[in-house]
């Protein structure tokens, strides 16, 4: 069936002015709002009826200050409402929605939903513009024509889908508009990926695939565990699904109860505008072992890694009987013992410290008042039956076990890359946010770290919870070719059947050698206005590559995790472990066949997170010579 491309075209106008209109009447609201609290708070200040000389006086006055604050705070919600509505304005204005579904519910007569990156509703409450994160956008997403339904208010509405269209608009112009029903010719899709890339991480809600749908609405009562291969979404699947549940979750949660673990600090920044154009706050974003050392230091202890051998402390925790000969390793003071003995045996070691060190909690003086002193002088190795003794962040996992320490302001907790936790660190998580929602994004193929978790071992960290495992094998980022050659590097390819969307494109180009100087050359006639990626083993070489690229080029920058951000276009040096995670037009992998990336264990998968970082044209150069010393070929 045709577009009506010229009442699709009208319809927008009609939103477009509305939106325009909003604009200039919200303005001029909130200015004169402004204007009403000024002349209200001079009129408190000059109000002489304040009076507390008689009761009834009092009572007139703390009347009058009651009716002032109820005025004050009517006016900060309408300046609160009019702020909103005024944002979503400007957010739509640019582009007032991206598809529509007409549906039939009882009757025989379809109705349209136009959806945007908000919702915006008219002047008589009706939506003219509804949330991608609506109920009803599920069916858009889902993709499935004719029968089908959708869960709202925990209730599954029936309906059927006559149509699902696509714009792509441009402002007040509507620059095409599509009816598609099938996601794989998706030409809207497809457009978005061709685009440049530009050094920061874009939202993807106008092309949200369905399997990437189901990801973002999953229950956020259950572990979701998304298991995903390179360039399949699951960045942008994860800051979606911050975006839909804090939508789903507004009458409780707000972005300072979400946090969000990143591998390093130039990810987080790289990520960090996706949230605000959803009209989101960003969350608290840090690496894990950022967050780790932080908690460490509310507790007045210098921690320095995140491991330990966590599960095992807890089990023997659990586990260990002990009795009153230990007593002496533990409590150096009577009442200490005395409270032991009062404990019930039967219990595990954990339940009985925790009860005595709550009682002790209350008299201060006595040896276990200063808990971080008592807990570096306990001989845990020995009372716990396990090879010593223990390092300063395995005391402190027992610190945070006895203490029962929880981070209970987070209601929802987001991990990127992880893969790249250990079990330990997993069951520490575990431990730490109890009650949060928890969504792990990874890839099994990617772990760069021979202590990584194994899939297996990150659903038994959360033994305990419901878990959901999913998975994503379609890549997005790449054209079919390198996808191809990345996949060849992934744990059984053949069962795994990586597949890409993008057309051919050109075959990797492989420079059996290739020196220093030539690639120098190479690089300063390829004046693309796109990013280039140079991606290094090591940061001692992307160091050297650096040196020799800055004399002849103006726009070269080289990268570390804690490089503030990546720059829009021109060239970037960074070694690969910086590099996971973030992508680039162009890449250019140097010494792919030396140790490093041959080594026996990590090597197939360096290659393929090297090799996966490119969207359009990938250079593989084996070996990189001229090199003014001698190279490292341990990758960080
Ligand atoms: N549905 C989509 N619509 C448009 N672009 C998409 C879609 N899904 C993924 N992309 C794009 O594909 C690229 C890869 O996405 P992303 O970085 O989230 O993948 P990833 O699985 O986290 O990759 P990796 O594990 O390799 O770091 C990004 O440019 C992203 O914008």
């Amino acid at each position: 069936m045709q577009v009506d491309f010229n009442a699709e075209q009208a319809h927008l106008t009609t939103i477009y002015q509305y939106l325009v209109a909003e604009i200039a009447r919200l303005t001029a609201k909130l200015a004169a709002l402004q204007q009403q609290g000024r002349q209200l708070k001079q009129s408190f200040s000059s109000d002489t009826s304040l009076n507390f000389e008689t009761i009834s006086d009092n009572l007139d006055t703390f009347a009058s200050i009651e009716a002032n604050n109820r005025q004050i705070d009517a006016l900060n919600a309408q300046v609160d409402q009019a702020n909103m509505r005024l944002q979503a304005a400007h957010l739509l204005k640019p582009q007032a929605y991206f598809a529509r579904v007409d549906l039939v519910f009882d009757s025989d007569t379809p109705e349209a939903f136009y959806l945007g990156k908000v919702g915006f509703s008219g002047v008589d409450e009706t939506n003219l513009i509804y949330d991608w994160r609506a109920p009803v956008a599920d069916v858009y997403y889902a993709n499935r024509l004719g029968a089908t339904s959708y869960q709202a208010n925990g209730r599954q509405i029936p309906v059927t889908l006559t149509k699902r269209r696509q714009f792509v608009i441009q402002g007040s112009n509507l620059l095409q508009a599509f009816d598609n029903q099938v996601a794989i010719n998706d030409p809207v899709l497809l457009a978005a990926l061709a685009v440049n890339r530009s050094g920061q991480m874009q939202d993807i809600t106008a092309t949200i695939q369905a399997e990437q749908n189901a990801i973002i609405r999953a229950n956020a009562a259950q572990v979701l565990l998304v298991d995903g291969v390179a360039g399949s979404g699951k960045t942008s699947v994860l800051l979606q699904r911050v975006a839909y549940l804090l939508y789903q979750q507004r009458q409780t949660w707000s972005a300072e109860n979400i946090l969000i673990f990143t591998p390093n600090q130039v990810f987080a920044k790289y990520i960090q505008n996706v949230l605000p154009a959803l009209g989101e706050s960003n969350p608290v974003t840090l690496p894990f072992v950022r967050y780790f050392q932080q908690l460490g230091q509310r507790f007045g202890w210098s921690l320095p890694d995140a491991t330990g051998r966590f599960k095992l402390l807890d089990q023997q925790l659990q586990q260990v009987v002990v009795n009153v000969d230990v007593l002496t390793h533990l409590f150096q003071d009577d009442l200490g013992q005395r409270y032991f003995q009062q404990t019930d045996p039967q219990q595990p070691l954990l339940r009985r410290l925790q009860v005595i060190l709550r009682r002790l909690a209350d008299k201060p003086s006595t040896a276990a008042g200063d808990l971080t002193a008592w807990l570096s002088q306990v001989d845990w190795a020995t009372i716990l039956k396990i090879a010593g003794p223990l390092t300063v962040t395995e005391q402190f996992y027992i610190l945070l076990r006895l203490q029962n320490y929880h981070q209970d302001n987070i209601a929802a907790l987001f991990i990127d890359e992880a893969q790249d936790y250990t079990p330990d660190q997993l069951t520490l998580i575990n431990q730490l946010f109890p009650k949060a929602s928890l969504t792990l994004v990874g890839d099994h193929n990617q772990v760069l770290k021979a202590t990584g978790a194994t899939l297996a071992e990150m659903a038994a960290s959360f033994d305990q919870r419901p878990l959901v495992q999913k998975y994503l094998v379609t890549s997005y980022r790449a054209t079919a070719t390198i996808t191809d050659f990345f996949a060849q590097f992934a744990d059984n390819p053949k069962a795994l059947k990586i597949q890409s969307i993008q057309s051919q494109g050109q075959q990797p180009q492989i420079y059996e050698q290739l020196s220093l100087a030539t690639l120098v050359q190479e690089l300063t006639s390829t004046s693309t206005g796109q990013l280039l990626g140079v991606i290094t083993p090591d940061n001692q070489t992307a160091q050297q590559v650096l040196v020799a690229l800055k004399p002849s080029l103006a726009q070269v920058t080289g990268l570390t995790g804690d490089s503030p951000k990546l720059p829009t276009s021109g060239v970037v040096v960074l070694p690969l472990a910086v590099a996971k995670g973030l992508e680039f037009d162009q890449v250019v992998l140097t010494d792919f066949a030396t140790s490093f990336y041959q080594d026996p264990i990590l090597g197939q998968h360096r290659r393929y997170v090297a090799a996966s970082r490119a969207t359009k044209t990938l250079t593989i150069i084996n070996r990189l010579t001229g090199l003014p010393t001698s190279k490292a070929s341990t990758g960080d």
